[in-house]
């Protein structure tokens, strides 16, 4: 679905991606993991066309990505960024609402298509119940949630997610893991999503792409990218691998 040869990218000075190439396949999910500032987000916000490259390509459905217009690309990758300002007057249906703005003209009104696929984004996360709340009245999870609705709504093949579990307790951050992958195998949707618990990436996604100082370090099968020797290296703090029922978990090794 993506492929990136050679991307390279300066910001203030510095090289934050340097010669990155590799593909992101269609209907999988792909998580982008690595020790904070090695250039996970950077990289999701080339691939949605946010950032251009200063050298390299990014393609998308086998055309590069600048053969699309900014509206056509909304129609196709919804990215949810990692921190989003809470907007303090809206409820939960008006935000999700927001998702289909790529679809519609802005002097339009929503349309009963618009409607229905509003309710399905909002039935689909487990928001509905709670569609005329206001966001500012929403725990971290459920206003998570809507986040997720609102990008949902947006209806495209491929959804971005940077760190959506952030700030989530471990039942909210697992509701919201399982949610994804029923989109992934029901809708078939791709999924790009950044991650810190590498636990959770294995289990939840099926390839991987391991980051470090703007380098690929290794990308492919999840289970096989987040091995403890890599982990241990990039991450600089030593892990082992247990296994745990039917999974293979990482834990820091013990320190004497
Ligand atoms: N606009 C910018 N100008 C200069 N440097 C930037 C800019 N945006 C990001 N960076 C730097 O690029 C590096 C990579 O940032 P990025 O946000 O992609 O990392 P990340 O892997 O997503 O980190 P985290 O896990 O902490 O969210 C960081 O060192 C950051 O400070």
């Amino acid at each position: 679905m993506f492929t990136f040869n050679n991307i390279s990218l300066q910001l203030g000075g510095n090289t934050i991606l340097k010669n990155m190439s590799g593909t992101i396949s269609q209907g999988a999910v792909t998580a982008l993991i690595g020790p904070n500032g090695s250039g996970k987000s950077t990289l999701l916000s080339v691939l949605c066309g946010l950032q251009q490259p200063s050298s390299g390509q990014v393609s998308f459905a086998g055309q590069t990505l600048e053969s699309y217009s900014r509206a056509q690309l909304a129609k196709k990758l919804a990215l949810l960024p990692q921190r989003n300002p809470v907007p303090a007057t809206l409820n939960v249906a008006d935000l999700v609402c927001f998702g289909r703005h790529p679809h519609r003209p802005w002097y339009k009104n929503i349309s009963k298509q618009d409607k229905e696929i509003i309710d399905w984004a909002m039935q689909e996360t487990g928001v509905k119940h709670y569609a005329k709340q206001l966001l500012t009245d929403l725990s971290g999870g459920e206003l998570q949630r809507v986040w997720l609705a609102m990008v949902l709504a947006q209806d495209t093949e491929v959804l971005m997610l940077d760190e959506p579990t952030s700030w989530l307790d471990i039942s909210h951050q697992l509701s919201l893991l399982k949610i994804v992958r029923r989109l992934n195998q029901k809708y078939q949707k791709t999924i790009v999503w950044v991650l810190h618990d590498l636990n959770q990436a294995a289990q939840f996604s099926d390839q991987a792409i391991l980051i470090n100082h703007g380098v690929i370090i290794n990308s492919g099968d999840a289970h096989s990218v987040i091995n403890a020797e890599d982990v241990s290296e990039v991450y600089q703090t030593p892990v082992v691998s247990h296994r745990l029922g039917q999974q293979q978990v990482l834990w820091p090794e013990e320190q004497a």
